[in-house]
């Protein structure tokens, strides 16, 4: 295979995926390079049946195989929250700044020990004809009480990563690329993407 389309219009997440896949030797295209193929409602209620809605419309549509990724951070002291409604977690304009100065009020007075937090995320890969397979992974950290680091996208300013003694955003994307929970996705991906192609899987 020497191309895939990630069923995204996310800028963030497809510079994220076209690094991880160049590694690999294959060229990322997205929604963004199919504007025809119209959005779908994510109804599910989990990560996984988010993706797994997302990568089969664009599969039927495109009538090629695509993966799509749902994904999002659940808070603790949140009760899990804003999960699958990240992106729209302060309205449906899906603002980056909105949802993290919610988030920080939100936790306002919560010490530090008490705002563990994870990213989830949900990788569906859908090809015509085949039943849809799903991988998940996360990414453990802390909610910060300021955002820090130009980096990444969503969350990431505010999402302290404790083995590196940083947020996500003050990481390099080499950085952030080995360490998070899209990469850990990709990497289970990887590891049953034989199965998941079989014989006569992929686009060349
Ligand atoms: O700081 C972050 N670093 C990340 O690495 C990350 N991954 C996901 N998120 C958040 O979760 C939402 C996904 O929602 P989501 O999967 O529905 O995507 P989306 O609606 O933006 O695009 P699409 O892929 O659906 O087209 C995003 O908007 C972000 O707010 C992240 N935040
Ligand atoms: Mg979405």
């Amino acid at each position: 295979m020497t191309e895939i389309v990630i069923a995204t219009k996310n800028a963030g997440k497809v510079r994220e995926f076209a690094a991880l896949f160049e590694k690999r030797g294959i060229e990322v295209k997205s929604l963004l390079d199919f504007p025809d193929v119209p959005d779908v409602e994510e109804t599910g209620s989990t990560f996984a049946e988010n993706a797994k809605i997302k990568a089969e419309a664009a599969a039927d549509r495109l009538r090629r195989p695509v993966i799509a990724d749902d994904s999002g951070l659940a808070v603790d002291a949140l009760g899990g929250r804003p999960g699958v409604y990240s992106a729209r977690y302060a309205g449906e304009e899906k603002n980056d700044a909105r949802n993290i100065a919610k988030l920080l009020s939100e936790l306002e007075g919560v010490p530090m020990e008490k705002r563990t937090a994870r990213f989830h995320c949900a990788l569906a890969v859908a090809i015509p004809g085949r039943p849809t397979a799903v991988v998940e992974a996360t990414c453990d950290g802390y909610i910060t009480e300021a955002p820090r680091g130009e980096g990444g996208f969503g969350y990431d300013p505010v999402f302290y990563v404790p083995e590196r003694g940083k947020t996500m955003a003050e990481l390099a994307p080499d950085e952030k690329n080995v360490i998070s929970h899209r990469a850990k996705a990709l990497a289970k991906l990887e590891e049953q993407w034989d199965d998941i192609i079989g014989e006569k899987g992929g686009s060349e």
